[in-house]
């Protein structure tokens, strides 16, 4: 991986490794973009080699910067990515020395970085963190709930261009997924009427929802690229649906939680096949919105309602594809905001 080549062309600010041998400390911190405050980092823990360590903090924190600025939010892009250390995190207090050691060691960086939960890190890891810097936002609730009825908004408003319709009676929605933002989703979904298929890696999990909601269809992992749908909802953990996946597609519309679910190939790819594609930084954002603005669910899913609906408008507009839109209208708010400097 050629680390300056990759951090260069995507406008990263700064790569940290953070290492502390005896909490088993080891993290990627990545910050995109301070220029319009504060980089919001998520912390995520998960067991996974280094460099799918250091690949996701990118990621991850190019989508943080698009996401903030897209919301109208005064925060940039972060990600901190820990390795799950050898020893695990069972024990409490492993666990509280290992957030404390992180928090310890983000300290020096408190004006530049904000520390908050994203997969495997709890408020209660985050309140560890807090007592050792003062740079953290804990989210105080629980966000997947909010982030989902924020997706599901925006799905709707992106379907109205995509398909000609909000409603989501009789629509085929496949999600890939059933974890905390795959299962709310679904509900949303399955109270109005559409029908769903899902697969998830731990088969359990996508069992479970089947037998929580009735007419729910079961696929496993491999078939559900390959499903006829109307919808394609990526609710895993980024990068579900490879490049050289797009010609299998059977769907209108790509929209979910997930992060990453394409590369920047991949959309274009999908832009190729006719498929509407909306971007993660454009409708997972509710729950960011709620934590950094203290509004309600439904007030954080009414603003993804609205820039889901103004991306696609002027997607239509300018006849570009909606992830070209939706990232331009990011970048520009980062550039006129950033040229009014510090004050
Ligand atoms: N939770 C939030 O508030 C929030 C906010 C914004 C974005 N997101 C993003 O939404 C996505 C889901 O988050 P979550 O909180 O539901 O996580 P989760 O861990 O609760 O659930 C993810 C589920 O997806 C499954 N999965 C992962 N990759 C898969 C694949 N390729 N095929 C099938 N199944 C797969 C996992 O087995 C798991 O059950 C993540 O990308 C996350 O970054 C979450």
């Amino acid at each position: 991986m050629l680390i300056f080549h990759e951090m260069q062309s995507r406008g990263h600010e700064a790569l940290t490794l953070l290492q502390h041998a005896p909490s088993g400390l080891r993290a990627a911190l990545a910050l995109h973009s301070t220029v319009l405050g504060p980089a919001i980092a998520g912390v995520r823990l998960r067991e996974q080699d280094e460099e799918v360590a250091l690949r996701s903090a990118l990621d991850l924190s190019e989508s943080l910067t698009l996401k903030a600025a897209l919301a109208g939010l005064n925060y940039g892009g972060g990600a901190c990515v820990l390795m799950m250390p050898d020893s695990g995190v069972d024990d409490p207090h492993a666990r509280e020395a290992l957030f404390r050691a992180l928090g310890r060691q983000v300290r020096p960086l408190e004006s530049r970085v904000v520390l908050t939960e994203d997969i495997g890190v709890t408020p209660a890891d985050i309140a560890f963190v807090a007592q050792e810097t003062p740079g953290t936002l804990g989210m105080n609730t629980d966000t997947s709930a909010i982030t989902a009825y924020g997706v599901y908004r925006g799905m709707k408003a992106a379907a109205r261009h995509a398909l000609g319709s909000e409603s989501m009676r009789g629509v085929r929605v496949a999600v890939i997924g059933a974890g905390a933002v795959g299962r709310a989703l679904a509900g949303h979904l399955h109270r109005e009427g559409a029908k769903l298929i899902v697969a998830d890696e731990r088969p359990e999990r996508a069992a479970q929802l089947a037998e929580a909601l009735d007419g729910v269809q079961v696929v496993g992992v491999q078939q559900i690229l390959d499903v006829p749908c109307d919808i394609l909802a990526p609710c895993g953990y980024g990068h579900s649906i490879r490049t050289a996946d797009v010609p299998r597609l059977q769907c209108r519309l790509i929209a979910g939680g997930e992060h990453h679910p394409l590369s920047r190939e991949g959309e274009a790819a999908v832009k190729e096949a006719g498929i509407m594609y909306m971007p993660d930084y454009a409708i997972n954002a509710a729950g960011l919105i709620a934590a950094a603005t203290q509004c309600d669910m439904n007030q954080a899913a009414e603003r993804v309602y609205q820039t889901v609906s103004r991306i696609v408008q002027m997607a239509e507009q300018y006849i570009k594809p909606t992830h070209v839109v939706a990232r331009r209208m990011a970048e520009r708010r980062i550039e006129l905001i950033g040229s009014l400097g510090h004050t």
